[in-house]
């Protein structure tokens, strides 16, 4: 689902290098992301969606190089085929939760907003606690159920590939398990593979594999 070779990025103001020689995320693979703060573990999230651009080196997802793409292409494509629960949620406030779940659909002309994908969002939204609130608006939701907005509209499209930068991290121990199930069983139902970012070392033993993000600093022997 993703491979990624020679890839080196930099930050323009300098300061922080990622080198990452190789990394593959198989079909249906669930891969833990560890590492301290300040790491470059959302930098790499960043780069596999196509929010960064590395200076050099490939990333493939599903079959698409991304790094090849156009910005517009590289929004259109993580829109259809990436679900992105990103760190700070990155929900609009002038839309109600219900709309932050559709909102892909709104931004990407290949995503069709049928009677399906409103009864998931309801379906997600329920499965995660939040079915009640989908007329509020983020600010009049707390951080968890922010959250869990956030990772229902990571879900919505079933997309093959789910990047989560720190999914659980809000969340008390009960719902930090209820919501990991909640994505693993999405994903395994759309075949897809997760990566996710996370400082919740009880949970590392739900994935596949996990990886620590130490390796990858600049200069440091792959
Ligand atoms: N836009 C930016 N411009 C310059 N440097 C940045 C920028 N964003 C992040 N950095 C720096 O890049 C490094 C990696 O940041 P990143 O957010 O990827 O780390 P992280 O491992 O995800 O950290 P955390 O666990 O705290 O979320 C940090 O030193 C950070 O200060």
């Amino acid at each position: 689902m993703v491979e990624i070779e020679d890839l080196t990025f930099s930050y323009p103001s300098g300061g922080f290098g990622l080198r990452v020689p190789s990394l593959t995320l198989k079909d249906g693979e669930r891969l833990a992301i560890v590492g301290p703060s300040g790491s470059g573990k959302t930098t790499l999230l960043n780069l596999i969606a196509g929010i960064l651009r590395p200076a050099t080196g490939r990333i493939d997802v599903g079959g698409t190089d991304v790094t090849t793409l156009s910005d517009a292409e590289r929004r259109r494509f993580r829109a259809s085929r990436i679900g992105f629960v990103f760190q700070d949620f990155a929900l609009l406030d002038y839309l109600p939760a219900r709309q932050n779940i559709l909102y892909p659909y709104r931004i990407s002309p290949g995503l069709v907003l049928d009677a399906a994908a409103r009864s998931r969002a309801e379906a997600l939204a329920t499965a995660s606690g939040i079915g009640d609130k989908l007329d509020r608006h983020p600010s009049a939701l707390s951080q968890g159920e922010q959250q869990r907005v956030a990772i229902c509209r990571a879900l919505v499209t079933q997309p093959k590939l789910v990047l989560s930068d720190e999914a659980t991290g809000n969340l008390d121990p009960e719902s930090k398990a209820r919501i990991l199930d909640l994505l693993f069983e999405r994903a395994e139902a759309a075949g897809a593979s997760v990566l996710a970012v996370t400082h919740d070392h009880e949970l590392l033993p739900r994935f596949d594999r996990v990886l620590d993000f130490n390796e990858f600093r600049e200069g440091a022997v792959a």
